[in-house]
C-alpha cells in the first residue's frame, strides 16, 4: 500500500541506525500532507478562514517539497531538521494566531514526539521547551484578558485531529521500540551462543564446560543438606533439569533433592578427558588444515555416540572433555572403552587415528578443578601406558 509514496533507500537497510528515522520521515510527511490538504479545504470551505487555509496550503506545499527533495537526495539529517522546523513553526503559528483558544494548544503536544525522534534529545528538549514556554505565555495572556470560551466545531476538530495524530505517533514509537528490543534479544542470543561454542568443531567450548561444572558443583556445595547435584532419573522432585545447564532445554531428568552426597554411587557423575594420539604428526605430515578437518570429523563421531544428557566439549587443542551425568565410574569406563574402540575403527581423513582417555568420577569433596585434574592425570597415565587406551583415576 502507498508504494508510490515510500521510497526504498538501499543505503539505509533495516539494521542501519537511521532506518526508523527514515520511515518516520516518510510517515510524518505523508500524514502532514493529508492533514494539511484536508485542513486547507475545511478552512476554506467550511470556516471561510482564508488565513488558516493559506497557512495549511503552505504546510501542504512544504511537506510535499521536503519529501520530494528527500527522495532525491536521501539526506536524513537535513530532512529531519526541515520537517521539525516546518511542523513546529506551523503549529506555533496556529497556536499564536488563535491566542491559545479553540483547543489549539493541544497541537503543541505533538511537538516533543516529533522533535525527539527526528532531531534527538538535546535539540528536542530545547525546541519543545521553547514551544511550551510560548504556550504557557499564551495561557498567561488569557488570564490577563479573559474571553468567553466557546466549544465550536473548530475546537472539536482540533481535539479529534490531535488525538488521531497522537495515537499514530505512539503506535509508531511502540513498533520501533518493540522491533529494536527483538533485534537486541536475537543479537544477545547469538553472542551468548558464540561465547560458548568452539568455532572450529561447533562443540561447546571450555567456558561452557567450566560454567556447567561449576554450576553443578556449586549447587551441590550450597545445598549439601537438600540438593544432590547429580542426576536421579527416578526422583523428579526438583524442578531444575540437568539439560538446562547443558543446553538451555529442559530434559526430563531432574536433579535430586535428597541429601545423598555421602553415597555418590547412587547419583554418580563421571568425567572423561580425550586426547588424540600423536596429533602433532598429522599437522606436521598433512598440514594444519587437514588437522582441523580431523578435529571436526572426530568431534562429529564422538558427538554421534553421546547420550541425551552427556555433554561433549572441546577443552582446547586436540583435547575433549565429556561430562557423563548419572554414570558410575564402571559404566563410564565401559562407555569410554567403547568410544576408544569405535574411533580406532574409523577412517578419518583417510587416516587411522587413535585416542587416549582418562576417566574419573565425582566425589563430594571435589571442585571443578580437582575433578578435571584427576581426569587429566588418568589421561597422562593412558599416554604413558602406550596410548590408544583408557586409564581410570
Ligand atoms: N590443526 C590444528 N592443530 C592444533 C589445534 N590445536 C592444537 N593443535 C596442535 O595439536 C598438536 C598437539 O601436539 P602435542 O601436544 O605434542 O600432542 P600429540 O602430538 O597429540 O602427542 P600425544 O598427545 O603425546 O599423543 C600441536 O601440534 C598443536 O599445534 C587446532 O585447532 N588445529
Amino acid at each position: 500500500m502507498l508504494k508510490f509514496w515510500y521510497k526504498e533507500f538501499s543505503q539505509y537497510p533495516p539494521d542501519h541506525p537511521d532506518y526508523w528515522r527514515i520511515r518516520f520521515i516518510g510517515h510524518s510527511l505523508l500524514i502532514t500532507t493529508i492533514y494539511f490538504a484536508i485542513l486547507t479545504v475545511i478552512n476554506l470551505v467550511y470556516f471561510s478562514g482564508s488565513m488558516y487555509a493559506l497557512l495549511d496550503a503552505f504546510g501542504l506545499v512544504l511537506s510535499l517539497g521536503i519529501y520530494y527533495r528527500f527522495c532525491q537526495t536521501g539526506h536524513v539529517k537535513i530532512t529531519a531538521w526541515a520537517t521539525t522546523l516546518m511542523l513546529t513553526s506551523l503549529i506555533m503559528l496556529f497556536v499564536i494566531s488563535t491566542k491559545g483558544y479553540v483547543h489549539s494548544l493541544l497541537w503543541a503536544t505533538l511537538i516533543p514526539p516529533f522533535c525527539f525522534f527526528l532531531i534527538g534529545r538535546t535539540w528536542g528538549t530545547y525546541i519543545s521547551s521553547l514551544c511550551f514556554s510560548i504556550c504557557v505565555f499564551m495561557v498567561y495572556l488569557q488570564t490577563k484578558d479573559p474571553q468567553q470560551v466557546t466549544f465550536g466545531i473548530g475546537a472539536l476538530l482540533n481535539v479529534i485531529e490531535v488525538c488521531i495524530a497522537q495515537i499514530l505517533l505512539f503506535r509508531f514509537y511502540e513498533k520501533t521500540r518493540f522491533s529494536a528490543y527483538q533485534k537486541l534479544a536475537i543479537r544477545n542470543l547469538e553472542i551468548q551462543k558464540m561465547a560458548e561454542i568452539d568455532k572450529l568443531t561447533g562443540l561447546y567450548n571450555r567456558e561452557k564446560l567450566d560454567e556447567v561444572l561449576n554450576t553443578l558443583l556449586t549447587t551441590s556445595a550450597a545445598n549439601t543438606d537438600t540438593i544432590n547435584p547429580l542426576i536421579d532419573t527416578e526422583d523428579a522432585s526438583s524442578s531444575m533439569a540437568i539439560g538446562q545447564l547443558f543446553n538451555g532445554n529442559i530434559i526430563d531428568k531432574k536433579i535430586s533433592t535428597k541429601p545423598d552426597l555421602s553415597s555418590p554411587s547412587l547419583h554418580p557423575i563421571s568425567i572423561v578427558i580425550i586426547d588424540i594420539d600423536h596429533f602433532k604428526r598429522i599437522n606436521d605430515n598433512h598440514g594444519h588444515l587437514v588437522g582441523d578437518k580431523v578435529l571436526c570429523e572426530l568431534a562429529q563421531l564422538l558427538q554421534s555416540k553421546m547420550r541425551n544428557d552427556d555433554l561433549l566439549t572441546r577443552w582446547g587443542g586436540e583435547e575433549f572433555v565429556i561430562i557423563l551425568p548419572n554414570t558410575s565410574l564402571a559404566d563410564a569406563t565401559e562407555l569410554t572403552e567403547r568410544l576408544r574402540f569405535y574411533i580406532a575403527k574409523q577412517n578419518i581423513q583417510n587416516m587411522a587415528l587413535t585416542i587416549s582417555l582418562g576417566v574419573t568420577q565425582y566425589c563430594p569433596e571435589d571442585n571443578a578443578h580437582s575433578l578435571l585434574e584427576r581426569a587429566d592425570k588418568a589421561l597422562y597415565q593412558a599416554k604413558s601406558q602406550g596410548r590408544n587406551c583408557v586409564a581410570v583415576a
